[in-house]
């Protein structure tokens, strides 16, 4: 536990234990001699653009003081569970924000774990972080950047916001104290120093404030700033005040006897002993409660005291959370905890599901543990924030324990069963629960395809868009209005709404009357065949053969005159189509298309297709995917469309005519490839073939030569003769007098030998888009090369540009 507030008070008089160890002013820039460093790039690109993208919140460099020092602390205590003597160095933990106006300095200083020499060089130099490079190519400086540097975590270096000029002094039980100190330009000093062990253990931030930050060394606004970022820290954070106060006169004498630079008596009527006198002496104030706000009684913690603490968890200042729940877990384990869904799912939420989260804390008996344990929640939980504080669990967790301990596998087991009540509860409030799914949904449905255990409880949290209205609907509200007769539950897949509804398949459902769940989630496919079916109603995908509808005309005998009657078409169309399709039938489930195309019980819908071509892309050879890819469908015509009666009734006349008949031939195809169009596949023959067919049946209508060739004449660009191109040349050096030219930099024949080689590679003339002539005005560029010559650039630079 972390002391009290009075064991840091000082008395009256007393020397304050916080060594001021910096001695910065505004006429010694450079205080410490030591190694020289440079900052890693990255860290000076990141230092660039935190200062320019987060410069009209500067404040955020207290947070983050403030929560490196709370972490430092978090470190030693963690340590000294396993190694008593740790906090021997220095026995109390908290964190103490001082100001020196004369100076313009203020300090922060923590008794936490501190830094050897090699950390600081390690630590205050470079980024550990992978992908910060990637990460900082993405920023461009504009106003979204500023939420992206924030999720970051720009850390340290904000502190470059308010300050020119930074030193750390810093002592860790392993090494000596040393300052590390920085004007943010390029390089770092480090050196051993002079002063030796003043801080006996942590860390001490002394910044110099640049002009214009006067306001932090302003007690009221300090004040209220390390108050709203300390707030839910676990340890005290203080402020440093200088106080004055009235004493008895036989206290000055022993205040006297203080030989503190900062204690002064001021002795009113020296000459008068009995009157009272004025002493000043330091103070520091605590700023925080210090209790942490998850082992309080969640009926004393307000909405507003969630939200706040859920913006310290994620370290986002703005962040909220849409929900949470706040709870206390009894029996094989004990442990209290908040969990928190945010508001918005991270961006890369299904980049971090295969690497370790930090979106448990962990603290045992309020000691923090860790925060980089994947196991307490499955992978699809990735997103979900908390903090858990256990009465037993092991201190020592690491990956391997974790995964062997019983008292983690049941809290994993809590914190499970607490979501999905959670969830539970907000599924209620069905316009919260729809801004639920629309971040969280692909989470569910991953959980459905990774968590069997929970795939019944998912189930029913799932969400879809459907026929029925504009809002979503769950599987259960779904089957409530389930039509007579009805077995399955009708769904179909693309890639939006928009899409889903205006394909073949749903049009004739819809025309009947029976609702259609819209799936526009590229993994809703999979996750249906995962889960099966839903309270013993299965799901029927409407592009697939099997399709029953359950109000079928079961009258066998005119289903068989209605293929006996098409029968012509149907072999016309087969016979042309047999490369592309494995039957030709006619479909009960087509209303005003005169076609679909459907795949059979184990083919690919197009949707599926689409998904899978995606993910052969990175396993283009993969002999399932180009097996499934070569499954043909099954083409439906429409029996009451009149163009598939007018194809019928050609068919008729000349049953073997497909063998001659070229006009049909083409038809077929292109009705054919509007169909793969409308039902969701891609082009097989690619669209100059489509194109081509479209513009032959276009001809025909016309009553235009089919063979017939286009007539164009392409006058040709001439060649310039040799005489034009050098008289040029020479037009264009008179220009350039030796005059002109600086010693030592480009001579005119340079330059003309230069123009000479650039008109040549000119000639034939630049072919710009369309094989256009581009016009090149040489003299703009002779301008141009003109003054380069004034400049200092190297001839190579100008050769380049020409
Ligand atoms: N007061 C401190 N005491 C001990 N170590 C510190 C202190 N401040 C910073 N460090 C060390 O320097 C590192 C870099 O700090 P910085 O604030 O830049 O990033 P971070 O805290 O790791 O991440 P972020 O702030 O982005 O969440 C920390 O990880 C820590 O090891």
């Amino acid at each position: 536990e972390a002391p009290s507030a009075q064991a840091a008070f000082n008395q009256p008089g007393e020397k304050v234990a916080l060594p001021d160890n910096f001695a910065f002013d505004s006429q010694q820039p450079q205080i410490i001699q030591g190694e020289k460093f440079q900052f890693q790039t990255e860290v000076s690109r990141l230092m660039n653009i935190v200062i320019n993208s987060l410069y009209k919140t500067p404040e955020i460099f207290l947070r983050e003081l403030i929560s490196n020092g709370s972490d430092a602390l978090d470190k030693i205590r963690f340590q000294s569970l396993t190694d008593s003597a740790a906090l021997e160095s220095n026995p109390n933990l908290n964190v103490t924000i001082a100001v020196h106006k004369d100076k313009r300095v203020i300090t922060i200083t923590d008794t936490g774990i501190g830094m050897t020499k090699e950390d600081l060089q390690k630590n205050l130099g470079t980024i550990a972080k992978s992908g910060t490079s990637e990460f900082l190519d993405t920023l461009s400086g504009d106003k979204a950047d500023m939420d992206l540097i924030g999720k970051f975590g720009v850390g340290f270096y904000s502190v470059f916001l308010v300050a020119d000029k930074v030193r750390v002094t810093s002592k860790n039980n392993n090494d000596d104290q040393y300052i590390w100190e920085s004007t943010a330009v390029d390089d770092f000093t480090i050196a051993k120093d002079p002063a030796g062990n003043t801080l006996g253990r942590g860390t001490q931030i002394a910044i110099h404030l640049k002009e214009g930050q006067d306001q932090y060394l302003e007690d009221a606004k300090l004040q209220q700033l390390v108050q709203k970022y300390s707030e839910f820290i676990n340890f005290p954070i203080y402020i440093r005040r200088t106080k004055t106060k009235t004493v008895e006169a036989e206290t000055p004498k022993d205040v006297d006897t203080d030989d503190s630079e900062e204690a002064k008596v001021e002795d009113a009527k020296e000459e008068t002993p009995a009157a009272p006198v004025t002493v000043t002496y330091q103070e520091d104030d605590l700023m925080n409660s210090n209790k942490p706000i998850w082992i309080r009684d969640p009926k004393s913690v307000s909405e507003t005291e969630y939200q706040e603490f859920y913006s310290v968890l994620t370290r986002e200042p703005d962040a909220k959370s849409m929900a949470y729940s706040h709870f206390k877990a009894e029996g094989d384990v004990e442990f209290k905890a908040i969990m928190y869904i945010p508001n918005k799912a991270p961006k890369d939420l299904f980049q971090r599901v295969d690497n370790a989260h930090s979106n448990v804390k962990l603290y045992v008996k309020r000691v923090f543990i860790t925060d980089d344990s994947a196991e307490f929640l499955p992978r699809w939980l990735g997103f979900l924030k908390v903090v858990v504080d256990a009465e037993d669990a092991p201190l020592n967790v690491s990956r391997e324990t974790v995964q062997s301990n019983k008292s983690i596998k049941a809290i994993h087991k809590h914190l499970v069963k607490k979501m999905f009540d959670l969830l539970k509860t907000l599924s209620a409030d069905e316009e919260k629960y729809a801004g639920f799914i629309k971040e969280y949904g692909t989470s569910l449905k991953l959980g459905a395809l990774e968590d069997k255990a929970h795939i019944k409880k998912i189930g029913r949290l799932l969400r879809y868009h459907s026929s029925n209205s504009d809002k979503y609907t769950s599987l259960e509200s779904y089957v409530s209005r389930m039509k007579k007769g009805q077995k399955d539950i009708f769904y179909f897949t693309g890639a939006n709404v928009d899409e889903i509804k205006q394909s073949p398949f749903v049009e004739s459902l819809l025309a009947r009357g029976y609702e259609v769940l819209y799936m526009d989630d590229p993994i809703d496919e999979i996750v249906l065949q995962h889960i099966g079916n839903f309270e013993g109603k299965a799901f029927q995908n409407v592009a697939k053969s099997s399709l029953k509808l359950g109000d079928e005309d079961t009258d066998a005998e005119s289903e068989k005159a209605l293929e006996e009657k098409f029968l012509p078409l149907l072999d016309w169309m087969h016979a042309t189509l047999l490369n592309d399709i494995e039957k030709v039938r006619v479909s009960k489930r087509l209303t005003t298309s005169p076609a679909a195309l459907v795949a059979n019980d184990f083919g690919w819908t197009a949707n599926m297709e689409r998904l899978m071509e995606g993910q052969a892309k990175q396993n283009k050879d993969a002999a399932m995917h180009q097996f499934m890819k070569s499954q043909k469908k099954i083409l439906e015509i429409n029996p009451g469309h009149p163009l598939i009666i007018g194809m019928l009734e050609r068919a008729s006349k000349d049953p073997k005519g497909y063998e001659n008949d070229k006009h049909f031939q083409e038809m077929a195809k292109v009705l054919y490839d509007i169909t793969l169009v409308r039902s969701g596949y891609s082009l097989k023959e690619g669209v100059k073939a489509f194109a081509g067919r479209v513009e032959n049946m276009l001809r025909v209508n016309l009553g235009v030569d089919e063979a017939a060739e286009a007539v164009f004449e392409a006058p040709q660009a001439e060649e310039r003769d040799q005489e034009e191109i050098d008289a040029e040349i020479e037009k264009r050096g008179d220009i350039l007098k030796a005059d002109d030219v600086e010693p030592g930099s480009i001579t005119p024949e340079e330059l003309n030998r230069m123009m000479k080689e650039f008109t040549e590679s000119t000639n034939p003339p630049l072919a710009g888009p369309g094989g256009k002539k581009v016009e090149v005005n040489v003299d703009d560029i002779v301008a141009e090369a003109e003054q380069e010559l004034d400049s200092d650039e190297p001839k190579e630079a100008i050769h380049d540009e020409l």
